[in-house]
């Protein structure tokens, strides 16, 4: 029997139930608010998907890719565990099956209390555990079904044998909404038919759509001589083809287990299947890139970074408020005037023995800054200074700095912190004892407090002077950066005031509309070790 239709094509809901009574539960307003409730109990409703497969130890693949796949979308991801598998980065050292009735038990335990949108499945191990899962779905229907027909591990391991693949044949393909062999499941499904070409990657999908899903996406990655990694999605009408660049790196175990939970996450969102299946694609394409050198285990068979964030030079370097003691703000027009570029200007006053540089860049396009925040980013790190932006919460986030620093009319620091999460630098300036308890209660790890002293880098700036600077050290529970027409020879009146939480002074010209960065950055070192000796 052909699966119940509801929509366009592409919005189908699933096989189940077959009962023409069944309403659709709002596909399309998945993350607004529950229509069919009262107005007085409204709640947010929680994109949901439950995945039925096998645990792998390793963390790569399996119920802990799903878990990651769909954190990283925004879904909420149940598991129902079918498999234990005793497995790591060179293949699988052993499976320990779990009992049709305990399968039973953790289905029952989802589906009667949560509302799942999506079901996804992966390793399935036995004819019994593919029934009991058929007899649930039927019993609790949900809005979409994702096949994903682990066979074979990727390294080779045989996961489900000969008679489960005639129950999924039989049984579980004619009810799924989306299945996603990879090429070599593909042709197992198809008794061995060789598939070699993107012709034959259309041949077979057209057969396996023949066994009863409505859709069929054939997964290309291992397409031999293949310049791209191509996906074919045959819908029963039409064929679409998905290209993304090869990525050359062995961190791609588990790509299948994600793809599929991808899939299944964004149908989860309310999306129909071609967009889904395109921002699944991505998503494996950007997480491969991104981990492509990462290195998790001996074997030949790594993982990937869902969260894109491992990588080791991605880490941001974390705060000390140590580092306010010589902090070098770049400026544009200044290294312009003195012909030189700001990664020049940068290195130059790490040289000198500045702790800290922000780049106050008010002129560069955009192209350019971020270009060259990517290169000072390289050499702060190599001296283990930390980067910060001025004002472009964008910047930081496209070169990935160890901060921002924001003022009273720039983003808020409170949205700056949601943006760039909780590991980030991020520096606000104040000149009142009120914007800087603001400032804490924002999450700003510190403050920068000026004009102290009348600058001509800052237009129209208001100058605190040494008792406002001291008003906003008394009243701040963060630690503190002097600004503001500061240099060689005012500094010891600035870090005299007597404030402990005061940390350093922080200067543009003094230091970048000078000929030579680099003696008057450590001249003004110095200086400031002068008042560590004193204090
Ligand atoms: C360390 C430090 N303190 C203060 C400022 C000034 O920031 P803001 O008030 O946003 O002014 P602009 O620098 O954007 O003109 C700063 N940049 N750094
Ligand atoms: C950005 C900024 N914010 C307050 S004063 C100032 C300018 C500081 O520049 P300089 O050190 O050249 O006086
Ligand atoms: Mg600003």
């Amino acid at each position: 029997m052909k699966p119940f239709l509801l929509g366009s094509r592409q919005t189908r809901i699933s096989s189940y139930p077959l009962d023409p009574n069944f309403k659709s539960r709002g596909f399309g307003l998945v993350n607004k608010f529950t229509a069919s409730m009262g107005a007085d109990q409204l709640t947010a409703r929680v994109p949901h998907v439950l995945t039925v497969a096998g645990s792998d130890s390793g963390g790569g693949a399996g119920i802990q890719a799903d878990l990651k796949a769909c954190g990283a979308r925004g879904v909420y991801c149940s598991t129902v565990i079918t498999a234990l598998t005793a497995q790591n980065t060179a293949g699988v050292q052993g499976v320990s099956i779990v009992s049709e009735a305990f399968v039973e038990e953790q289905l029952k335990s989802v589906l009667s209390d949560m509302r799942v949108d999506v079901v996804k499945t992966g390793m399935l191990p036995s004819i019994g555990i593919i029934k009991v899962l058929l007899r649930n779905l039927k019993e609790y229907p949900v809005q979409a079904f994702v096949v994903d027909p682990v066979l074979v591990s990727t390294s080779g391991d045989i996961l489900a044998g000969p008679s489960v693949l005639d129950c999924f044949r039989e049984e579980l393909f004619p009810v799924a909404d989306i299945i996603t062999p990879n090429i070599k499941e593909a042709s197992t499904l198809l008794g061995g038919m060789e598939v070699k070409t993107i012709s034959d990657m259309r041949s077979a999908a057209k057969l396996i759509h023949a066994m009863g899903p409505r859709n069929v996406l054939i997964k290309g990655g291992d397409l031999p001589a293949s310049m791209d990694a191509i996906d074919i999605l045959f819908d029963g009408n039409e064929f679409f083809e998905f290209h993304s660049e090869r990525i050359h790196t062995q961190n791609t175990h588990g790509t299948g287990c994600t793809m599929a939970s991808c899939i299944a996450a964004e149908l989860a969102k309310g999306s129909s299947m071609l967009p889904a299946v395109k921002v699944a694609k991505h998503f494996v394409e950007a997480a491969l890139h991104y981990s492509k050198d990462m290195t998790i285990g001996k074997g030949s068979q790594g993982p990937f970074d869902h969260f894109m964030k491992l990588k080791i030079s991605s880490q941001p370097i974390p705060f000390d408020p140590n580092q306010l003691f010589l902090y070098a703000v770049t400026d544009s027009r200044m290294n312009k005037k003195w012909g030189r570029s700001m990664t020049d200007a940068v290195k130059e006053a790490i040289e000198g023995g500045a702790t800290i540089i922000q780049l106050r860049e008010k002129e560069s396009e955009t192209k350019d800054f971020v270009e060259a925040a990517y290169k000072c980013l390289e050499i702060c790190h190599e001296f283990g200074v930390p980067l910060l932006i001025n004002d472009r919460v964008d910047v930081a986030l496209a070169c990935n700095a160890d901060g921002v620093h924001v003022g009273q009319s720039d983003m808020p620091a409170r949205v700056a912190r949601s943006l760039l999460g909780p590991d980030k630098i991020i520096g606000v300036s104040c000149k009142t004892p009120e914007q800087a308890l603001q400032a804490w209660a924002d999450g700003a790890d510190y403050i920068g407090c000026g004009g102290v002293y009348p600058t001509m880098t800052k237009a129209n700036n208001i100058t605190v002077g040494l008792d406002g600077l001291k008003n906003v050290c008394s009243a701040s529970k963060l630690p503190v950066v002097a600004i503001g027409g500061i240099s060689h020879a005012n500094t010891c009146s600035v870090m005299e005031i007597g404030c402990s939480n005061l940390k350093g002074v922080a200067v543009v010209s003094a230091l970048f509309d000078q000929e030579c960065v680099m003696s008057e950055t450590r001249n003004l070192h110095s200086e400031l070790r002068k008042h560590i000796c004193r204090g």
